[in-house]
């Protein structure tokens, strides 16, 4: 039996006067990689800033391994094992790629502080982060950068890879990495739940699907199910296809 490490019930969010998430229910479950899709607006981006405490809910409940941490605050939310990559990657572009993995590891202040095996392990999942290891960040292509940005969420272990859009913008060859990677991650033992607009990307990734409309999760289940049915993947997703 699968357990769930994370689990969103009724969870409602507003953002100043709007009322954005209208009672989310997402089960995320332990050692699987999660999609959750949707049309634009859905509230995707809002359901991953809640779950970091980035956005408090107003009503509902969000646990981790059991645990109620919805009234956690982010850096509490991150110390339990949860690493969020935002949209826009949260790269220093003036810094170099080495200086952005140190700032990621919360206890390294030396090179000689990152588990050295680790690091060889992601330089195996991400060989640019080793290329240009001593070259600005902002330099880097789009895919390079997405991959830094994963690249710095693992650089500590983590129980729980939350990712909003890692294909965004990525050329197809990039694309082929970027499952490469998530395979091995999640393969090492993390839970991995990704936002995605790419159906095509979502559906060689995904063990367990849930799709957003309008605040609230819409349907749930395995995505081969959904991979399968195209009429539900019409009506679920309409145009984002
Ligand atoms: N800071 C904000 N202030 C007001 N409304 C917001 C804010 N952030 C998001 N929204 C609104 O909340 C709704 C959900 O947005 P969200 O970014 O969560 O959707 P999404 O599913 O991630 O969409 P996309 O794929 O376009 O990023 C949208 O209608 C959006 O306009």
């Amino acid at each position: 039996m699968t357990t769930d490490l994370l689990t969103l019930s009724g969870v409602h969010t507003h953002i100043g006067a709007y009322h954005i998430l209208h009672g989310v229910d997402l089960r995320v479950p332990r050692g699987q990689l999660t999609l959750l899709l949707g049309r634009n607006g859905a509230g995707k981006t809002t359901t991953l800033r809640t779950i970091m405490g980035l956005w408090r809910a107003s009503a509902g409940r969000i646990t981790l391994a059991g645990r109620d941490i919805g009234a956690l605050d982010t850096p509490r939310i991150a110390g339990l094992g949860v690493a969020y990559v935002p949209e826009n990657m949260g790269i220093f572009a003036d810094l170099s790629v080495k200086e952005n993995m140190l700032l990621a590891a919360r206890s390294a202040q030396r090179l000689a502080q990152i588990d050295g095996d680790r690091l060889q392990w992601i330089f195996k999942l991400f060989p640019a982060v080793e290329k240009f290891w001593n070259h600005p960040a902002g330099k880097l292509s789009g895919g390079q950068k997405q991959m830094l940005a994963v690249a710095r969420a693992i650089v500590e272990p983590r129980d729980l890879l939350i990712v909003d859009e890692p294909s965004k913008g990525l050329a197809p060859a990039i694309i082929n990495n970027m499952i490469e990677a998530f395979g091995q991650l999640k393969a090492s033992g993390v839970t991995i739940l990704l936002v995605e607009q790419n159906f095509n990307f979502a559906r060689r990734l995904g063990d367990t699907v849930a799709v957003m409309d309008n605040g609230r999760v819409v349907h749930a289940g395995a995505m081969k199910d959904l991979a399968e049915d195209e009429q539900l993947q019409r009506s679920l997703l309409g145009l984002a296809l």
